[in-house]
């Protein structure tokens, strides 16, 4: 006989060897199984989950040693063939285990606890012996029951004829929804079998003639009480009869709370109307090619995206639409519901666990064309693409910074040339490595220099705050920004303030001594919090009260500086009673739909000033505002790290292009303690093309991205000596197996040098190339796997480094 074998992939991801094991297929699974569907196998003395990942006739291992599969969790498969490609291409690129490429694809319900139940479809067949058995009176049972009574070949024909399907129940959060309905029987025989049966029963018999014009029809029990008005009780009674049956419907939990008006494609400006054909032109000749579409703010990126989805629908094809999570606002959902409609699914991470599940099965399923989502939506099971669009493509969210450490922007790349689709990079102020590509003819270039409605870009103002301490002002507002902001409560219009990083510098200073009250476990100092009077940790959670005195010098000169927001907001309240200031940052935005309630507020006008962090850098497209103001600019341009300055100039020019979309011009004031660095200097101008210049300059200068490719091994461990010692070990092995084309610097302590109580130490590769680079790394890796992981070090390469 021909027996049949599974190569599986186990959850076991701190197993030092990374392959497939093959099992066995028990006979009764034969006719089941599929690739791509998950089981559970016996590992070591445990079951674990597992995936499917290839299916063969023969294999290697002994016969008195193979085990067979211990259990079967899938009937259609949650990996489609491109999935199980893309897993183990992301396992070589980004050197992770083949476990951790699969999983990072599934929604979280799809990892966590789960219970499979079939539930009946259609009411009217005359179902197996076996299966009526399980079923009883009961319109759904568990997998397991099946399972249990070996009918699982018969299960897969029963779903292949529609007559029951199959559903995961995840335990906790992720239930699927379903409500009770009331399905009329189509049969109209059966209607008048019942009519017969209820001949003395006047008010079942008026049900029954009323479900005779309704033949086939869905209500809830509700609907038929009002329509005619009969009681449960002779409606159980009609269904009893065979009229009609109780059906679980399934309800998608819709993340959108309202209905959104319709809207209609823009007639393009001559820019727009020029990309847009470049990219029509590849979907239509299916080319992967890859576009860099750098329009200045305004300039109508999204109206772009928009219609090559459009034209990618009427296709009859599937679309990607990346955003970074933080802009990822109602505002600019409905963009795409006002256009799609119901065609458009969204994942973020403000969905609860059943929600992303929900909107991952309507993908799945088939009953949505477009996804709109943060990072991890670029593995939307979609099986038809047409096109994949980045939005804002320099951020730094699209890498991922756990295992898989992978860049949702060559994922997009990947996919487009499995289905033959191109891929849109859109930004004003475009990754330096992205620039260079296009320049390089890597990726096409489409450039819109104006804005949609020929708006002038902001005037910018760069306020010295050295200059401000020096003729007196000790306050956090420059002149130019208070006569700003008072101009502009004058005349009702809005503004949005900008604070670099939430909290970044309010933490508690002894003004005696010196000290900075720094968290124990990492060497960061504590952020203070008004509202709760408590110091926090913003890297591990630590927190704990204000202390009264200095630890060190028990001085009680101790106390916060610096500007959070809250103290703003305060600073604000002194010069201005009169404003009305919304903040929005981590702690104000903490409840599910605070972000959405603040922007509608301040949308409607309820507010003069919008007060925020990095969120409201972002998408923010209000007519009325014509300020903006940046209160520090200097907080992300000394980080150390050698994107600091590319990330300053984007983000001052993000948030520059807040101000003056619509009609009514729009300021900017940009404060800082060095006005002459180029990054403001540029900013200022809002120039991308001098200062890209000037960058890439400096990177070649100093051999760094995108002159260079660079990876980063980090080693951690609790003791100091231990985290020195193997980072040196890992050091020192690289030098003896890497050529000596390639640098290597370090050992070195990582900027955060303590974090959760653990010492970091990291050791950067810098090269051109290095064709070795993949199989010694994967070499070291297993050599820590297999060895250091006992002394208790973890180590992490990344291949792709956002910080370094
Ligand atoms: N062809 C057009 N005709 C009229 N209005 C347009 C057109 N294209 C875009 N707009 C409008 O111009 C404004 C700016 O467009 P949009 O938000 O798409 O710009 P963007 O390039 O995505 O900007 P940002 O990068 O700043 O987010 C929006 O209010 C949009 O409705
Ligand atoms: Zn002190
Ligand atoms: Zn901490």
């Amino acid at each position: 006989m021909n027996v049949l074998y599974a190569e599986i992939i186990v959850d076991v991801s701190t197993y030092h060897v990374d392959r497939s094991f093959d099992y066995a297929v028990p006979v009764e699974w034969v006719a089941v199984i599929e690739k791509g569907c998950r089981v559970k196998v016996p590992f070591g003395p445990r079951n674990v989950l597992g995936f499917v990942v290839g299916l063969k006739h023969e294999t290697d291992v002994p016969t008195n040693k193979i085990k067979p599969l211990a259990q079967i969790l899938d009937i259609e498969p949650v990996f489609t063939e491109e999935m199980l490609l893309m897993a183990k291409w992301l396992k070589n690129e980004t050197i992770c285990y083949e476990i951790d490429a699969l999983q990072v694809m599934l929604p979280s319900a799809l990892r966590a606890k789960y219970e499979k139940i079939v539930k009946l479809l259609n009411y009217q067949t005359i179902l197996p012996m076996a299966v009526q058995q399980i079923f009883g009176k009961r319109q759904q049972a568990n997998f397991k029951e099946f399972e249990r009574a070996g009918l699982l070949p018969l299960l897969k024909t029963l779903i292949a004829d529609k007559i029951v399907k199959i559903e995961n129940v995840v335990k906790q959060q992720g239930n699927v929804k379903a409500v009770r309905m009331v399905k009329i029987t189509e049969d109209e025989q059966a209607l008048s079998n019942a009519m017969q049966e209820a001949s003395r029963a006047a008010k079942q018999r008026s049900l029954i003639e009323w479900m005779a014009s309704h033949l086939g029809e869905v209500f809830t029990p509700q609907q038929i009480y009002e329509a005619t008005s009969v009681s449960a009780a002779v409606l159980q009674a009609v269904i009893e009869k065979g009229a009609a049956s109780f059906i679980q419907e399934e309800v998608y939990r819709d993340p959108f709370t309202k209905d959104v008006a319709r809207t209609q494609s823009l007639q393009l400006t001559d820019e727009q109307a020029v990309a847009l054909k470049a990219i029509t032109h590849s979907i239509e000749t299916q080319s992967a090619s890859t576009f860099l579409l750098q329009g200045v703010t305004g300039s109508g990126k999204t109206e772009v995206y928009l219609q090559a989805i459009q034209k990618v629908l009427n296709d009859g094809k599937e679309a990607i639409m990346l955003v970074p999570e933080i802009s990822l606002t109602p505002q600019m959902t409905e963009r795409f519901r006002s256009r799609f409609g119901e065609m458009v699914a969204v994942m973020h991470s403000g969905l609860s666990v059943g929600e992303k599940y929900d909107e991952w099965r309507k993908i799945q399923q088939g009953k949505v064309s477009v996804v709109v989502g943060a990072r991890s939506a670029i593995f939307a099971p979609f099986t038809n693409l047409g096109l994949i669009i980045l939005d804002e493509e320099h951020e730094s969210t699209y890498k991922q910074e756990d295992s898989p450490r992978y860049h949702a922007r060559d994922v997009a790349i990947w996919r487009s040339q499995y289905y033959r689709c191109p891929v849109i990079l859109g930004s004003a102020t475009p990754a330096l490595e992205s620039y260079a590509r296009a320049k390089k003819g890597v990726y096409t270039l489409l450039t819109l220099k104006q804005r949609a409605l020929h708006q002038a870009m902001p005037t910018v103002y760069v306020a010295d705050m050295r200059e401000e301490l020096q003729k007196g002002n000790r306050s956090m507002f420059s002149e130019l920004l208070i006569e700003g902001i008072r101009t502009r409560l004058e005349r009702q219009e809005q503004m949005v303030l900008f604070l670099n990083r939430r909290g970044y510098s309010s933490f508690v200073l002894c003004r005696d001594c010196g000290t900075v009250v720094q968290c124990p476990n990492c060497d960061i100092s504590l952020t203070y919090h008004r509202t709760t009077e408590k110091l926090k940790c913003h890297y591990c959670g630590y927190e704990e009260q204000v202390p009264q005195i200095c630890p060190q010098c028990q001085s009680e000169h101790i106390r916060y500086f610096g500007t959070g927001t809250q103290k703003v907001e305060e600073e604000i309240y002194k010069l201005f009673p009169e404003a009305r200031v919304l903040r929005m940052d981590v702690d104000t935005t903490k409840h599910k739909g605070a972000h959405e309630e603040i922007l509608q507020a301040f949308g409607e006008g309820q507010a003069d000033i919008l007060l925020g962090t990095q969120m409201i850098a972002k998408g923010l497209d209000f007519p009325n505002i014509t300020l903006v103001g940046v209160l520090s600019a200097d907080t992300s341009l000394h980080l150390p790290d050698y994107r600091a300055a590319e990330r300053t100039f984007q983000l001052l020019t993000q948030v520059s292009g807040r101000a003056g979309r619509h009609d009514k011009a729009g300021e900017v004031v940009i404060q800082t303690y060095t006005p002459e660095h180029y990054a403001i200097e540029l900013a200022k101008v809002q120039d991308y093309e001098p200062f890209y210049e000037r960058e890439m300059f400096l990177r070649r200068r100093s051999g760094y991205p995108p002159y260079y490719f660079v990876a980063l091994i980090q080693v951690s461990h609790e003791d100091v000596m231990m985290a020195a010692e193997y980072a040196g070990r890992a050091a020192d092995w690289l030098r003896g197996n890497l050529s000596n084309q390639v640098s290597i610097i370090g050992p070195t302590v990582a900027s955060i040098s303590r974090l959760q109580n653990r010492y970091r130490y990291q050791c950067l590769i810098k090269y051109k190339i290095e064709p070795n680079l993949i199989p010694v790394l994967q070499r070291l890796l297993a050599m820590y796997r297999a060895e250091w992981i006992k002394q208790g070090i973890l180590m992490t390469v990344d291949l792709d480094p956002s910080t370094i």
